[in-house]
């Protein structure tokens, strides 16, 4: 198969869809390997390293769409990119659809094959191809959420582990999966009064057996929530029901309770965010304020830390990679009912439920889809 992979251009994304490595192993499979001139190089990889690996470079991201049976990116396809999908073409990436109307429209037009990473499932329940993403973004989080607190961005002006003498920040982080519980180690590593808010009892009970007490847990209620949030200098939110648009758990109203100054970073962003004054920003420009509350709402926090990410995910999806070039994609989801749940538009059809009902769009299942 002829797999393609273009430059990101989505602002400040420095990662790229395929690695070196990557890029190897489909070459020693009898794939052809094509990469967009300069497409490695935010992430640390010359051109140099892909030809070593066997890939061919070519200059524009056109001829990459025009070339490709599959394209491998990370980003959702931006605006004039989705003009280059045709039909019969495989799109491998993050889609995000359910807050995304325009994409979702635009994909539907093209009648390319559209697997999302962060819809891709695994037998434990988890979500193999957004996690190592979720993990960055996790620890990131309160790197920027400590950043944002600093007084000269706007923030409360407290340290996050305090000094003797002085407490710690408090941390409420909603949502305890793979965001979750990263940033929570990660803020209570640097000394800060953390609790995490999950819905799952087998949540909670795993991250109270597990990490013993360093950081609190609690059920999450909208009254728990609100009583929390009066007193936290840092909320990070971290739900997810997957595929779907974002449950909003803090209104405009309740940021008159919080402490001037108290910092949102809103993770959840790229399903929506789940704060109702949440936009998504850039890493060019990352923060705002909103009635004295600062929030922080990058859509590709993992972009920050190319090099680290790019491996991160590529370790990731080069199976599922290998499988959709080796198979083709009809057999690949057809033995893998796991890459199946990937599938989010087929041939000018909608196939994920949680997008179809956040969209208003009809779905057709990909069980049937994929019998052809
Ligand atoms: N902004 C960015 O750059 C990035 C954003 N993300 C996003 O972060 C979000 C979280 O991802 P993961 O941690 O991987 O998902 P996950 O599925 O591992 O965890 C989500 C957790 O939210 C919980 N949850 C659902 N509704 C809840 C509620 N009302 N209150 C409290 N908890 C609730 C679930 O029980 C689950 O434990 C996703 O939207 C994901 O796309 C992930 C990576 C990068
Ligand atoms: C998960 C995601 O959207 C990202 O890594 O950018
Ligand atoms: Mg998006």
């Amino acid at each position: 198969m002829k797999i393609g992979c273009p430059k990101e251009i989505k602002p400040q994304e420095f990662r790229v869809g395929m690695t070196p490595n990557a890029a190897q192993e489909a070459v020693a499979r009898g794939h052809e390997v094509i990469i967009e001139r300069g497409a490695g190089l935010g992430s640390g990889f010359d051109d140099d390293a892909y030809v070593a690996a066997g890939a061919r470079i070519v200059d524009t991201a056109a001829e990459v769409f025009a070339t490709a049976e599959m394209i491998v990116k990370v980003k959702e396809p931006q605006a004039v990119e989705r003009k280059m999908l045709r039909e019969g073409q495989v799109l491998f990436t993050y889609l995000h659809l359910a807050p995304d109307p325009e994409q979702t429209k635009d994909l539907l037009a093209s009648g390319c094959t559209a697997i999302a990473y962060e819809t891709v499932t695994d037998a434990n329940g988890g979500l193999p191809l957004l996690a190592p993403m979720s993990e960055v973004a996790g620890r990131l989080a309160p790197q920027v959420g400590a950043w944002t607190l600093q007084k000269a961005n706007g923030g409360r002006g407290v340290l996050m582990g305090g000094v003797p003498g002085v407490g710690p920040a408090k941390v409420v982080v909603i949502g305890g999966g793979v965001v979750g519980t990263h940033a929570a180690r990660i803020a209570a590593g640097m000394g800060a009064d953390v609790t995490v808010l999950d819905r799952s009892l087998p949540r909670l009970r795993y991250l109270d057996d597990v990490f013993r007490g360093q950081f609190k847990n609690q059920y999450s209620t909208a009254g728990a929530t609100a009583e929390l949030i009066r007193d936290a200098d840092m909320v990070i939110g971290a739900v997810l029901i997957p595929g779907a648009a974002a449950p909003k758990l803090i209104t405009r109203e309740q940021l008159s309770t919080m402490k001037p100054g108290a910092v949102l970073v809103d993770v959840a962003i790229d399903q929506g965010g789940c704060f109702e004054t949440s936009k998504p920003t850039t890493h060019a420009e990352p923060i705002y304020e909103v009635d004295g509350i600062m929030h922080y709402c990058v859509a590709n926090m993992p972009g920050a830390v190319a090099r680290t990410s790019t491996i991160a995910l590529g370790n990731a999806t080069m199976p599922f990679m290998l499988a959709l070039a080796d198979k083709g994609w009809r057999q690949a989801c057809q033995d893998d009912p796991h890459l199946l749940a990937g599938l989010n538009v087929h041939a000018g059809q909608l196939t994920y439920y949680a997008v179809g009902k956040a969209l208003g769009i009809d779905v057709v299942s990909p069980s049937v889809v994929i019998k052809g």
